[in-house]
């Protein structure tokens, strides 16, 4: 366990640029200017493809760049950008945030790598290794040598690798958009019965989270994390900013139309757990019924069921399970209340407690994730490396949730 390039300091990495093919040249986005983020959003949202099908394609909104991309310690040349030099057109961008990882309770230093980007018009130019080379310059002249991403794609060597799931909440149009299709024995009638969800939560004290929770949050997430091999440890800020939408009381509540947070208080003011999930729609192109799809997905949660026990005490799993089920059917009801279309979670944290008695189905895609520059052992992801079926007794080792 350890880095594996020889150790360096900043004093050894180029001051200059990396060199960038003859018509074009790196710019420092300013996502504090709202047309430079309307340039990422444009760029992402004609050029960003996640599903193989190509019938869907991120629908974004400045509130999830302004959350996902300017947490507390952002900086503005990590958010790098190339621009064609007659046109001033952005072709491609890739950004980093700082990113605190601890992995089997030693602390890294890293950042996070994201949003990597080249216009459709620039693919096979061998574009994307040249975006990670300057990014990684920027990022090693800031003294850190190690950085996070995740892929679809299988890369070498990724420390683990996760399977994306889906919680249908609105099955017919999940099926009018060819993403759900129909067995046999099943008719459009019985594959909505079996998704149906209450209209009320059920958990006793479960409402928004508030800034007043912001301390319970931010001690009840650190105690929970323990359990997994890899997380990420976050300040009292950047609790706030990604459970709560900001720093700022003000500032979140525009970012609280992307991320929202519940938390469970008992009788005694105490909050015993809490989860959160993220809205990012889909676009639905070539849709005659349809032109976007909802999509919510699973991102932090906790709970003090959890807290101090070990994943092998038996007993403590099936409560935590008990517990989680309630807690992410709530999450799938609040939802089904947003209209959102299908819920998705990864087989990562304690998921796999859950997955299967809610309805969650295995989807096709796999995120596998990557460190650069640390050599470790791998982590479960959840599922059973031959089988890639759900891997209930082992769970996942993965605690770090990337947008
Ligand atoms: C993507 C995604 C999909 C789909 O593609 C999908 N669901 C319903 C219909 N479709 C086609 O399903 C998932 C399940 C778990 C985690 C996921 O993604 C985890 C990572 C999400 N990255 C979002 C992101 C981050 C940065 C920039 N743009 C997008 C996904």
């Amino acid at each position: 366990e350890g880095p594996i390039d020889a150790l360096k300091t900043p004093a050894d990495i180029p001051e200059n640029p990396y060199p960038l093919l003859k018509d074009f040249e790196w710019v420092t986005m300013d996502l504090d200017d709202a047309d430079e983020i309307k340039d990422v959003y444009e760029l992402l949202h004609e050029n960003y493809v996640e599903d193989s099908s190509e019938i869907f394609r991120f629908k974004y909104t400045k509130e999830f760049f302004n959350w996902g991309l300017k947490p507390p310690g952002w900086k503005k040349q990590w958010h790098v950008g190339v621009r064609v030099k007659e046109t001033n057109r952005l072709v491609a961008f890739i950004a980093g945030i700082p990113l605190d990882l601890e992995l089997r309770g030693k602390g890294i230093r890293s950042v996070e790598i994201n949003f990597i980007c080249v216009h459709k018009k620039l693919r096979n130019k061998r574009l994307a290794p040249v975006l990670i080379k300057e990014i990684t310059r920027r990022v090693n002249r800031e003294d850190i040598w190690q950085a996070f991403y995740t892929a679809g794609v299988v890369l070498p060597s990724p420390v683990s690798v996760c399977r994306y799931t889906h919680r249908p909440l609105n099955w017919e149009k999940l099926y009018d958009v060819g993403f759900s299709a129909l067995q046999p024995n099943e008719t459009i009638e019985s594959m909505t019965k079996l998704y149906e969800v209450p209209t009320k939560t059920q958990t006793p004290g479960l409402r928004k989270a508030e800034f007043k929770d912001l301390e319970q949050i931010y001690e009840l997430y650190d105690v929970f994390h323990n359990r997994y091999e890899m997380v990420q440890r976050f300040s009292k800020d950047e609790i706030a900013h990604w459970l709560l939408g900001a720093v700022d009381p003000e500032e979140a509540k525009k970012n609280q139309q992307v991320i929202h947070t519940y938390v469970v208080e008992d009788s005694t003011g105490k909050i015993t757990d809490f989860f959160s999930f993220y809205l990012l729609p889909f676009s639905i192109l070539k849709n005659p019924k349809h032109e976007s799809l909802n999509v919510a997905y699973l991102f932090y949660y906790a709970s003090s069921v959890g807290v101090g026990k070990s994943r092998k005490d038996k007993e403590n799993q099936s409560l935590l399970k008990e517990r989680l089920q309630q807690l992410v059917n709530d999450a799938l009801i609040i939802c089904k209340g947003l209209d959102i279309d299908v819920f998705n979670a990864l087989t990562s944290q304690d998921n796999t407690l859950f997955l299967e008695d809610l309805k969650f189905g295995l989807g096709d895609g796999y995120l596998n994730y990557y460190l650069f520059n640390w050599r470790t052992s791998q982590i479960t992801g959840g599922i059973n490396e031959a089988t890639k079926q759900l891997d209930p007794e082992a769970g996942s080792g993965v605690g770090v949730v990337m947008l």
